[in-house]
């Protein structure tokens, strides 16, 4: 049987060494191959998964999230978080009550704690609300094209933003906005009636709560974080008045919607609550 050139090992022992060369190049230009196709099906691979995640991503089902509750408990915290997370709007429906307060006293509308309504239904189509995202990327409310996300929370405003935001005429022109903003879905929106009445087909309701004490607590931490005057007395007393007319009004009154999962977050800190969202948020999209 020949063996070719390798058939002489006994006769010359340098066929031995070619032999050995040839086998040891073989070892290496195989293994070279395995890495190359190896190196190759993982590209392959990876290139699939990437196309399949852009198409999740594509086709992945945006869904409509409303988070309600009362005030100053962390809704928006919780709902601007998860919106930036996942690639979502969002939207404090409470900024665009504070905003059309804030245009009310700006332009005569109160006579001290009456209103003038006349005056207001009449000036409703004037009141341009936007939000526009800050250098830091966080949105900030816009009133007739001036930035007035400060304004809107000092104290003056929050002790009036209950009685003006329970007019039927105020609510039917912030909900006609709040419902075309989220008409795409893809929306996180927060407020007081987002689950009952803005999407009452929202795919992901949430109602916040936690005691007065602790929601004022948070507040005047804020606000004195900003440098503004504040009183944790007067701040308490205004969440405790606003929780009342919010929920004894007769339109759209702040209640937790049948479906919607109840949160207290009085013990929670705020990366406890944004991950107890996330849960809900993967729970539902998949
Ligand atoms: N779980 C929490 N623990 C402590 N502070 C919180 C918590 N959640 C929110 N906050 C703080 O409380 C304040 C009010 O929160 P915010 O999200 O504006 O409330 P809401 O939108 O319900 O009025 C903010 O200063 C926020 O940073
Ligand atoms: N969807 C909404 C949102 C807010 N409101 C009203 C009731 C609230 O007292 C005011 C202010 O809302 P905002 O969410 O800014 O209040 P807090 O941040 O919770 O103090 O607006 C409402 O009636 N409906």
């Amino acid at each position: 049987m020949s063996l070719g050139k390798y058939s002489t090992f006994s006769d010359n022992p340098s066929s031995l060494l070619l032999f050995l060369s040839d086998f040891l190049t073989f070892l290496i230009l195989s293994d070279l191959f395995h890495c190359f196709y190896r190196g190759n099906a993982w590209l392959i691979f990876k290139i699939n998964v990437s196309l399949a995640d852009k198409s999740d991503e594509l086709n992945m089902k945006k869904i409509t999230i409303a988070i309600d509750g009362f005030s100053s408990c962390g809704k928006s915290t919780m709902a601007k978080d998860l919106a930036r997370e996942v690639g979502y709007i969002y939207i404090d429906s409470g900024a665009m009550y504070r905003a059309v307060t804030l245009y009310s006293i700006e332009n005569g509308i109160f006579d001290g704690d009456i209103i003038d309504t006349e005056k207001l239904k009449k000036e409703i189509g004037n009141i341009h609300i936007s939000f526009r995202l800050n250098k830091e990327g966080r949105p900030e409310t816009y009133l007739n094209d001036v930035n007035v996300e400060d304004k809107i929370r000092s104290m003056s405003v929050s002790s009036k933003v209950s009685p003006i935001s329970a007019l039927d005429f105020v609510r039917k022109e912030m909900v006609a906005q709040q419902q075309s903003m989220g008409a795409k879905k893809g929306i996180v929106m927060d407020g007081r009636d987002i689950g009952t009445t803005v999407f009452p087909n929202a795919e992901l309701k949430i109602f916040v709560t936690a005691t007065p004490e602790i929601r004022a607590r948070r507040r005047y931490d804020e606000l004195k974080a900003k440098g503004q005057e504040a009183s944790f007395d007067e701040i308490l007393e205004n969440v405790k008045q606003r929780d009342y007319i919010d929920q004894h009004r007769d339109v759209s009154p702040l209640r937790k919607a049948d479906d919607a999962l109840l949160l207290d977050n009085t013990n929670l800190t705020i990366a406890q609550q944004k991950e107890w969202l996330f849960d809900q948020f993967n729970k539902v999209t998949n």
